[in-house]
């Protein structure tokens, strides 16, 4: 679905990414991991269209994507949802779900529509009891996000990509962001998901890619791998020290 080739970046001296290759397939939770500073949110600017890489392609489904291009990765599918909580605070939770929608719907459609539209994404995330009419500024951040997150479903993006976006949940929340996640990759979507949580990881993704300062040090599918793998890919310990722990 998503073919990311070559792809580097840099930022004055930091090499943010050097020459990563990863396949991403449809229908699948493909969970992107590595340690602080290993790249991942680069990755992800890089694929929301927001940073543009030195070098490097992505095709979608076989056509090269327009890089550097919010506008247009979005109307291509993709939708992202950060840590940082990116909600208008002064505008309703209402506008907050819709702002996400191309502007045709937005002015076309009747208010019965877009009030449908907007209960039915927050019934997928359990909080149909949020206020659509108050202010969203006002409401506590775990519940911003939980509207951030409604207006990336509200596009029903074929890609979605949580970058420790679920960081700030509740537990409560948090699974019914997992069962949309899996949801959406049973009906052949794409989740991409940034974690530092290994549990998570190891209960939700169905491809793992780690990056290693700034290199892709892997991709491993489900079955393949365990959470020990995982951790030993992320930064393998240094070989004296393992040496020097086993003669202890
Ligand atoms: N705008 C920027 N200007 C300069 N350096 C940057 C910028 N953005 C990222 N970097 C550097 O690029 C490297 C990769 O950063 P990136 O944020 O992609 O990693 P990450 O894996 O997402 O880390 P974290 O888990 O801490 O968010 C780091 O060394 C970081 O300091």
């Amino acid at each position: 679905m998503i073919k990311v080739e070559a792809l580097s970046k840099s930022y004055g001296e930091t090499v943010a990414l050097r020459d990563v290759s990863i396949d991403f397939k449809p229908g699948t939770v493909h969970c992107v991991l590595g340690e602080n500073g290993s790249g991942k949110s680069t990755l992800v600017k890089i694929l929301s269209g927001i940073v543009t890489p030195d070098s490097g392609s992505i095709r979608l489904d076989g056509q090269p994507l327009p890089l550097g291009r919010l506008r247009d990765l979005l109307d291509l599918g993709f939708a992202t949802v950060f840590q940082e909580v990116l909600i208008a605070p002064d505008r309703s939770v209402a506008d907050n779900i819709i702002l996400g929608l191309d502007g045709p719907f937005r002015h076309r459609a009747s208010k019965a529509e877009r009030t449908a539209l907007i209960e039915s994404v927050l019934d997928t995330l359990g909080a149909r009891q949020l206020p659509l009419d108050l202010e969203a500024g006002k409401l506590p951040l775990a519940a911003q996000q939980i509207v951030v997150i409604a207006r990336a479903l509200a596009r029903n993006p074929k890609i979605l990509i949580l970058d420790e976006a679920t960081a700030a949940l509740d537990h409560g929340d948090r699974e019914a962001v997992f069962a949309v996640m899996e949801r959406m990759a049973a009906e052949g979507k794409l989740v991409i998901f940034i974690s530092h949580r290994m549990e998570e990881v190891m209960r939700l993704s169905d491809d793992v890619s780690i990056l290693r300062s700034g290199m892709h040090a892997g991709s491993f599918s489900r079955g393949s791998f365990t959470a020990a793998d995982l951790l030993a890919k992320m930064a393998p310990p240094a070989r004296g020290l393992v040496e020097k722990a086993a003669a202890q």
